[in-house]
């Protein structure tokens, strides 16, 4: 049996990957869920995990280091790296939109907008046919309106508590979000049998 070399992205998604993963049937070792090893084996699956940043597992799985990974759609949108989606684990669901301040007009000449995902809010303005300035932050976006940086950001939505606590209000919703399946082309031809396993043992999980 060849070995399997999965990128799990550490934080949000991790946990219910993790639990995806064990509810498949897969004998995976406890020390995955509390060490801060970043790579850990599980040696009854023949199987390699590596912990990455949630951003950083497309670049795994497409170089070829990791066969197949867990991202988020909206990492998948951002970067558009060559690999292939395989499956829609249907977990850690929240949407991107964008928002502001309520009752406000963007600014008619070049409205600013902030964000974590440049290319997924260009992509979308550019639909609009709206011509904007990104400014690209790394966290905290919904400060950018408050304090007059931005006109609009395009972030992340999951409860709305962030935009309701920061007195900001959504405008447009632009996707929805939940974590896929990816795989490296060449392993997916070369380990065909042992990620087509994996596909529908967690097709069956993520179905329920
Ligand atoms: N409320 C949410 N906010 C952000 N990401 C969410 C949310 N709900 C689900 N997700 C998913 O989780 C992923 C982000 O996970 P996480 O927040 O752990 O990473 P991160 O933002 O890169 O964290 P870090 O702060 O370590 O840079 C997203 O790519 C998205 O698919
Ligand atoms: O709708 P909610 O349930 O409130 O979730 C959305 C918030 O969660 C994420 O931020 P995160 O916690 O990752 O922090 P960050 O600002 O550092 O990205 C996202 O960027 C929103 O700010």
């Amino acid at each position: 049996m060849d070995e399997l070399t999965i990128a799990m992205p550490k934080g949000r998604i991790f946990e219910e990957a993790y639990e995806l993963l064990v509810n498949a049937g897969y004998d995976l070792p406890k020390e995955i869920d509390d060490s801060r090893k970043l790579i850990v084996e599980a040696p009854n699956e023949k199987i390699r995990f590596i912990l990455a940043k949630p951003m950083d597992v497309p670049v795994y799985v497409e170089h070829g280091v990791a066969d197949v990974g867990i991202a988020g759609k909206d990492v998948m949108l951002e970067l558009d790296r060559s690999v292939h989606e395989l499956l829609d684990l249907g977990i850690s669901r929240c949407y991107i939109a964008t928002a502001g301040l309520p009752n406000t007009e963007m600014n008619p000449v070049t409205p600013r907008i902030a964000t974590k995902y440049p290319r997924i809010a260009s992509r979308f303005y550019r639909g609009l046919g709206e011509q904007v300035e990104i400014i690209e932050l790394n966290g905290s976006i919904e400060l950018a309106p408050m304090i007059g940086l931005a006109d609009r950001i395009v972030d992340i939505v999951s409860t709305g508590k962030t935009l309701k606590e920061n007195g900001l209000v959504e405008y447009e919703k632009i996707v929805d979000i939940t974590s896929r399946l990816i795989a490296n082309p060449v392993s997916y031809r070369l380990k065909q049998d042992r990620i087509q396993d994996l596909v529908e043992k967690l097709r069956k999980q993520a179905a329920r």
